[in-house]
């Protein structure tokens, strides 16, 4: 057999970092799930059994609560970027890093009407995603969430579809639509107010997804690119991935009942699953910002 090593990377995928701000009354909270992979001529480690190269993996998880401490965590954003070029620029044989951030959001418990100093609720599903890859030229941040779990429950049709001797879908002129979003948009710079700009993506997503007529979840995921390209000038690349969440009309003539639109059954599976890629004309080159590993969470 002839067989080569044709591409490797190794890191702790999953850190759990929760770094609080103590020292006023009113603490601050960030809880992060961290994942690092670092990039480099790593083959003696697997080829040979050689680790004289090797960062041990928990290093690099000991090396993300260090930084939690000495640098805080303004964003998910800046603190994956500020890991990434560490273990580039400090680590000698490591070339390339990635690290994945996940925020899980708390808000504070309101006593009597007032936000609590120390005592918060997990908020919602939604996840906020940050992927920072760095290497020798440069970096590049991507920012994102997933879970956003959306629904609408009329302005939205799926009709004029393509027809063989399978279909059986009826023409729908006024439907549910619902879908828990995944979407990831790539940043041109790396010095950006990380929390506003997500707020500002976020909230064109939702007021986008609300207001326009949706011919077909295709069309309502090119509308939210395009107004996302649109509002936040800092943003070059949004990528989507998003589950048709279908919701079945319940047939309830058995019973002699009409069910005009109120009765639906959710199905979870099977799924459609609508994936689209805006790009802003004269984006800069992505590199390998959207390589994920295999074992990605
Ligand atoms: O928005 C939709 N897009 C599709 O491609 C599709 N296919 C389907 O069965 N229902 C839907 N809905």
């Amino acid at each position: 057999m002839t067989a080569r090593l044709h591409a490797h990377q190794y890191g702790k995928a999953e850190t759990r970092v929760v770094r609080i701000l103590r020292d006023a009354p009113r603490h601050e909270l960030r809880d992060l799930n961290v994942s690092t992979a670092l990039r480099g001529d790593f083959a003696a480690a697997y080829l040979d059994g050689d680790q004289s190269a090797v960062l041990p993996t928990d290093t690099q998880r000991n090396t993300a609560f260090a930084y939690a401490k000495e640098h805080g965590v303004s964003s998910p954003e800046a603190f994956a970027t500020l890991l990434a070029r560490h273990f580039v620029d400090d680590v000698g044989p490591v070339t390339g890093a990635r690290v994945d951030v996940e925020e899980y959001a708390w808000n504070r418990v309101l006593v009597d009407g007032v936000e609590h100093d120390h005592t918060w609720v997990r908020s919602g599903q939604e996840v906020r995603t940050a992927s920072v890859t760095a290497g020798a030229d440069g970096t590049t941040v991507v920012a994102g969430l997933r879970d956003l779990t959306v629904l609408k429950s009329t302005g939205s049709e799926f009709r004029g579809f393509l027809t063989d001797g399978y279909t059986t879908l009826a023409e729908a002129s006024d439907r549910v639509l619902a879908t828990s979003l995944v979407a990831q948009w790539r940043y041109a710079g790396t010095d950006l107010d990380f929390d506003g700009t997500y707020a500002r993506v976020r909230e064109v997503l939702l007021t986008t997804f609300a207001a326009e007529h949706s011919l077909a979840l295709q069309q309502t995921l090119w509308q939210m690119g395009e107004a996302v390209l649109d509002a936040v000038p800092e943003v070059v690349e949004i990528r989507f991935a998003a589950p048709n969440k279908h919701h079945f009309l319940a047939d309830l003539s058995p019973f002699g009942l009409e069910n005009p639109g109120e009765v639906f059954f959710a199905a979870d599976r099977p799924y459609g699953l609508i994936e689209a890629v805006v790009v802003r004309d004269g984006a800069p080159d992505a590199g390998d910002a959207w390589t994920r590993s295999v074992g990605a969470p």
